[in-house]
């Protein structure tokens, strides 16, 4: 095993695209109206109203025009942390209530028990809250995989095509480079990494159109490739 540490994407790359863009967006798109009207004094959701104040620009933004700008953030799948944040936070009703289960690929179930089995430190970096991926691993479709994982980075540590969220999450990691292996659907993702000498894999699994990183169809392929 040539990785120490894996740290891996969430949509596209572990789950189905379209369980994020057709289950979960239209689920918050649809709720979060009455969650943030029913809980807008709660200290966690008044933050994150003060942190979409600010980036609208606007101090006195009232509750119903925050809610628009959030839906259209959501229309616009903008990966703005305080909208992630509400839409964690939403989605949590959703998984308990049954009403979906978190979609994670069978080759990825497997390639992780395998990896942490191995000793790999696993990590997830997603533009989804920490709060959404625990989530979607703790209800997943193969049950609670969150033992699987030793830590979990979202935007609040840098967006995820810029060179220095991935140095702060090797600091954080406190791992050279080349013991690092980061996967993702999205070349530009893989771009921001690779410069710092973390190794990367494009995974494959929709025909989108490769980079320049090596790649994978599924997580089966990856293992192979770092055996
Ligand atoms: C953590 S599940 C919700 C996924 C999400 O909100 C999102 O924006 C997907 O981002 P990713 O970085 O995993 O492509
Ligand atoms: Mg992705």
């Amino acid at each position: 095993m040539k990785y120490s540490a894996i740290i891996t994407d969430i949509e596209g790359t572990t789950s189905r695209i379209s369980f994020v863009t057709e289950v979960l967006f239209p689920y918050a798109a649809a709720e979060l109206p009455a969650f943030i009207q029913a809980n807008a004094a709660q200290p966690a959701v008044a933050e994150q109203l003060s942190a979409c104040r600010a980036l609208m620009q606007q101090a006195d933004a009232s509750v119903d025009s925050i809610i628009t700008q959030l839906q259209q953030w959501i229309a616009e799948d903008q990966k703005i942390t305080p909208l992630k944040a509400l839409q964690g936070m939403v989605w949590q009703q959703g998984y308990q209530s049954g009403a979906f289960k978190g979609h994670v690929y069978a080759d990825v179930y497997a390639a992780l028990n395998h990896w942490q089995q191995q000793g790999v430190k696993l990590y997830i970096y997603s533009s989804g809250s920490v709060q959404a991926q625990q989530l979607l691993f703790r209800y997943s479709d193969f049950g609670d995989l969150t033992s699987l994982f030793s830590g979990y980075f979202d935007t609040r540590i840098g967006a995820k095509r810029d060179i220095a969220s991935y140095a702060a999450i090797l600091q954080q990691l406190q791992l050279p480079p080349k013991q690092v292996l980061f996967l993702s659907d999205v070349a530009a993702e893989l771009d921001a990494a690779a410069p710092l000498g973390l190794g990367t894999i494009q995974l494959i699994r929709d025909g989108q159109a490769a980079g320049s990183h090596a790649i994978a169809h599924n997580f089966s392929d990856v293992a192979e490739q770092i055996a």
